[in-house]
């Protein structure tokens, strides 16, 4: 998918929701667990119930690398059935991933060739020539790690180094780096406070906002002090939406709370531009 794509489908559903799908065995409803794939069967409920309040699904490999090879098996089929049914949708592999350079190429090459996702998740801990491998691929997105929305991010991303946070020398440098339009960024909803300030450094740039609904993040918040002209968010919401209810209605329940998330958005983005 190409960002214009992208920014095109914000505007046709008014929403910046990237939904989590985050799931997990021990919290999804009990009868689906006769299913053959639970994990699917979870996944693709969720998604045909959610699809028209949200422009993005990202799973997090951690929760089908936990189940094996069945999980992987799990996140296959639901890349492709989101590729297949829902192509307008961004989609966000959170794996988290980043080595030497000639082992992220082939990270890169399982996330974006192998399954097919539109992006992934990269930790900038290893420097430049850990994240040129995925910078190398059209039309697909890296989403490097800033400022992440737990609380250990204070540990070492806003400590200084001559007198700068290491985050904003990894927004300063990364910028710098060949193919740079395809760098996306992680800021957590909970360090809202910070994003005027990320927004001095890279006015443009797409933001992966984790952190609204079970992280207690503000989808206000972040509107306030993240958003661009064409919105440059994607505010992701997981256990909020997938467990809304952990019974036979947990797709119409995750549905009203993508709805809710999506109608607060849809606010904002009406007053941009
Ligand atoms: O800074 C970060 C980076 C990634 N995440 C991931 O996003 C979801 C959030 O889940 P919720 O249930 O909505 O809290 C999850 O996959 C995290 O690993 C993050 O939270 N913060």
């Amino acid at each position: 998918m190409t960002l214009e794509q992208l920014v095109e489908q914000i505007k046709i559903k008014k929403a910046v929701l990237c939904v989590g799908l985050d799931t997990d065995l021990d919290k999804i409803p009990r009868h689906l667990l006769e299913d053959e794939d639970p994990i699917f069967a979870f996944n693709k409920a969720i998604i045909d119930a959610t699809h028209q309040y949200a422009v993005a699904y990202k799973p997090n490999t951690a929760f089908y690398e936990a189940y094996g090879l069945k999980g992987w098996e799990s996140l296959e089929k639901t890349i492709n059935y989101l590729n297949s049914e829902y192509p307008e949708c961004f989609t966000i592999a959170d794996a988290k991933r980043g080595d030497i350079g000639n082992t992220s190429s082939r990270y890169a090459r399982a996330f974006f060739e192998d399954l097919g996702f539109d992006s992934v998740t990269v930790a900038p801990y290893m420097g430049k020539d850990s994240v040129e491998p995925f910078l190398a691929f059209a039309e697909k997105f890296t989403i490097m790690l800033a400022l992440t929305s737990n609380p250990g991010a204070f540990d070492f991303q806003t400590q200084k180094i001559e007198a700068e946070e290491l985050y904003k020398r990894v927004l300063k440098i990364s910028k710098t780096w060949e193919h740079s339009e395809r760098l996306m960024y992680v800021v957590g909803a909970t360090k809202a406070e910070y994003l005027a300030e990320i927004r001095q450094i890279i006015p443009e740039a797409f933001l992966l906002v984790p952190g609204v609904g079970a992280q207690g993040g503000s989808v206000d918040e972040v509107f306030k002090y993240g958003a661009t002209p064409d919105a440059g968010l994607l505010i992701n919401s997981s256990r909020g939406i997938l467990y809304a209810s952990n019974q036979k209605d947990f797709a119409e329940a995750a549905a009203a709370e993508a709805q809710k998330l999506q109608s607060q958005m849809a606010a904002h983005i009406e007053k941009l531009g």
